[in-house]
């Protein structure tokens, strides 16, 4: 970005990268090693907490959904039913001071008992707003707007003053024995889970596969345990390794709609495959604001091409995701911890 060439060439391959991919990694971020490394540092200590200290900032829908979700809480559903998600975690959100508007609207529950996560938590959530900002300003010179397009009416007023940013701090624990996967296990059949309870897969997942909600996720991830894998056009899973230094970052639902379904959100899922030690990852999601009207942008739809997508308030596409993402309270969960 120093070369006046940089910002022209890294819009090019931000382009190339969220048209073929929907995956890239940045270098020279500008984040320091003290604020990433120190935030999954300051996550690890806390995880390992007794559960009773850990529950004292617990997620439910009188908290706007922010908060500690204990592991096997957060599900991924799939046709007809659900497969609970092997991780334990700190969901925190944009803080919003009326929280009539929307159910997950409201204050953050910040790490009990840790002041130094606290603070490296903060410090990392500030620095991944301007990453954010800096990035969708790229992606946007790469599909030819005016770099301040997000920033604009057109691009939903986000910025990282309104971005409704979300924040995961998450803990994947080793995967329970007999339930990784080997070679091609076999999958039982939603059919079973008609009624659109739990599904008892075979091949367990630290986190189902889905795509994120916004516009672009900065992934934090332990540098020496690969578990991050990404769907590609084949069907295949690659590993989005760790590359120390760098983050991974992908493309959200909102880019889709912005681009006419120029660029997909690509399907994504955790396995942690390492039977003797538990990662943790702090994504970042750099969204919308709460309030934006997202629809296909007119410079983008050429040679008369119609609009495939009906516009969407961000917002409420977050709700309706983050209301069916808890089964919370569950037995099974409760006993399997
Ligand atoms: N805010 C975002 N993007 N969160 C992504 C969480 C994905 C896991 C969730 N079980 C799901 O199925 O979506
Ligand atoms: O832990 C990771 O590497 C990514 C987690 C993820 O995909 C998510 O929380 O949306
Ligand atoms: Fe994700």
């Amino acid at each position: 970005m120093q070369d006046p060439n940089g910002t022209e060439r890294v819009a090019t391959q931000l382009h190339q990268a969220c048209r073929d991919v929907g995956f890239f990694y940045i270098q020279g971020h500008g984040m320091s090693g003290s604020v990433s490394n120190g935030v999954r540092q300051e996550a690890r200590r806390w995880f390992n907490m007794p559960a009773h200290v850990k529950e004292q900032i617990a997620l439910n829908p009188h908290t706007a959904f922010r908060g500690y979700q204990q592991l096997g809480a957060n599900v991924t559903r799939y046709d007809g039913g659900f497969q609970r998600d092997w991780h334990e975690a700190i969901d925190l959100y944009k803080e919003e001071a009326d929280a009539s508007a929307s159910p997950v609207h409201g204050q953050n529950q910040w790490p009990s008992h840790s002041p130094a996560f606290e603070a490296v938590l903060r410090q990392y959530i500030s620095g991944c707003l301007s990453i954010g900002q800096a990035v969708m300003r790229g992606i946007a010179q790469g599909l030819g707007l005016q770099d301040d397009f997000f920033e604009s009416k057109a691009g939903g007023l986000t910025n990282a003053e309104s971005s409704y940013w979300v924040t995961r701090v998450i803990h994947y624990p080793p995967l329970q024995e007999g339930k990784q996967e080997s070679g091609g296990a076999a999958v039982k059949g939603s059919s079973e889970a008609a009624a659109g309870g739990e599904i008892d897969r075979a091949v367990q997942l630290s986190c189902g596969e889905h795509t994120d909600y916004g516009l672009l996720t900065i992934v934090n991830q332990d540098p020496d345990i690969p578990a991050l894998q990404v769907k590609n056009a084949r069907g295949e899973w690659i590993t989005a390794a760790p590359i120390p230094g760098t983050f991974v970052c992908n493309i959200g639902d909102m880019m889709r709609v912005y681009t006419n379904g120029a660029y997909t959100p690509t399907l994504h899922r955790v396995v942690n495959a390492d039977p003797s030690r538990s990662r943790v990852s702090v994504p970042f999601f750099y969204e919308t604001a709460f309030d934006a009207e997202v629809a296909p942008v007119a410079a983008l739809l050429k040679d008369n091409k119609q609009p495939m997508f009906n516009p969407v308030i961000y917002g409420r596409h977050l709700e309706s995701k983050v209301l069916s993402n808890f089964e919370l309270g569950g037995s099974a969960a409760a006993a399997a911890v």
